[in-house]
């Protein structure tokens, strides 16, 4: 859908942003911009929809030269959400997220129905609406600001640190939302970030950049973690990269048991057989758990378990009912095979 072909971008000042960068971004797909403060990531995503000129080099967009469309044209085309949310602070939520259906001529009703109906998809209530952004929190603001830029509904979304600036609990609930929304729009996302396990979670790419705008490598995450190419990408992925990508593998295929029925620990289970505690023999301890599912990952899985005093996480359905117990040992063993099954990937991974 987007693709860049030896782009490169100095700024008046002599100062290279980006260095001969030839790069895919597949249609339907997030691809995750990483790397140091400074290394060019956002001239990348502003080059798309030109708000950046490229000084050589060509981008297309749906197969499409940006330079042979008109500017403006083009960046009502794609949708473009940035930190800090950047709506306008003396309009209206609901007039916010209805500009550029306006600026489309879409007529007032229909661009308002259109605002109406994308603040409910973005999780806000009709309420909000009527309220400028000052009154919203910076979660809140976030949410509008990704509602603006799917009103004309764009086939392809840039953004620029977008949940930057609020708490790490809101953050993952934005994330959250947006691989939801993802599901059901698959749009081409291109995604700047500064926290690399933003970027496992919502990538199906991650393009990694060093200062002087060099892309290094770009990879889906697993194989990323699993074999970086070179010492800069496996030190900016950090010291627990094995234990992120346990994080991309489910529980799903680690055998079960059944729950023991004596020993040192045994389970305590409410009337509907939820799983609540592990009680033990002498019944003068109770130590809280964490049921999992099997569209809980590894990671998760690990981490239960050495929490767990009887080395066993317990394993539930859809609607929390125990169907049985992993050992510690299961986990590390299949934790084990997601490291080789990553490692073992070819693929033209490595840039650069
Ligand atoms: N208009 C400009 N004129 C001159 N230099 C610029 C301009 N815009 C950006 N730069 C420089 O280009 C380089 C890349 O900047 P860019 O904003 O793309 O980096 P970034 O990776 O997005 O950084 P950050 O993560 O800090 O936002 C930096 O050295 C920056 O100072």
């Amino acid at each position: 859908m987007i693709q860049f072909d030896t782009v490169h971008k100095r700024f008046p000042n002599g100062t290279t942003a980006v260095h001969d960068l030839s790069l895919e971004m597949p249609e339907g797909g997030v691809t995750v911009l990483v790397g140091s403060s400074g290394c060019g990531k956002t001239t990348t995503l502003r080059m798309i929809n030109r708000m950046v000129e490229p000084t050589s080099g060509t981008i297309r967009v749906g197969g499409k030269d940006v330079l042979e469309q008109d500017a403006a044209e083009l960046r009502r085309s794609i949708g473009y959400v940035i930190q800090q949310s950047g709506l306008f602070p003396h309009r209206t939520v609901l007039d916010n997220i209805a500009t550029v259906p306006l600026l489309l001529g879409w007529g007032r009703r229909k661009a308002r129905s259109r605002a109406a109906e994308l603040l409910e998809t973005v999780g806000l209530n009709a309420d909000a609406g009527k309220r400028y952004p000052h009154q919203l929190s910076g979660g809140q603001q976030q949410r509008v600001g990704v509602a603006r830029a799917l009103a004309a509904d764009p086939p392809v979304l840039l953004m620029d640190e977008p949940f930057g600036a609020v708490d790490p609990v809101v953050r993952t609930q934005l994330q959250d939302e947006l691989l939801r929304l993802q599901k059901e729009l698959s749009k081409t996302i291109v995604f700047v970030t500064h926290d690399i396990d933003e970027a496992v979670r919502l990538g199906d790419q991650i393009a990694v950049f060093r200062t002087g705008g060099h892309l290094v490598q770009c990879a889906a995450p697993a194989e990323l973690l699993a074999r970086p190419a070179d010492d800069f990408v496996a030190d900016f992925l950090g010291a627990e990269r094995g234990l992120k990508l346990l994080s991309l593998t489910t529980l799903a295929d680690v055998p079960q048991a059944a729950a023991p029925q004596d020993g040192p620990w045994t389970l305590v289970l409410d009337e509907a057989r939820k799983p609540l505690a592990w009680r033990s023999r002498s019944k003068d301890a109770e130590v809280p758990l964490r049921p999992l599912k099997d569209g809980d990952s590894l990671l998760s899985a690990l981490n239960e378990s050495v929490a767990s005093p009887a080395g066993l996480v317990a394993r539930v359905d859809g609607d929390g009912r125990l169907t049985g117990v992993t050992s510690r040992e299961d986990i590390h063993e299949h934790a084990g095979r997601a490291h080789s099954a990553a490692g073992a990937t070819t693929g033209a991974g490595v840039a650069a």
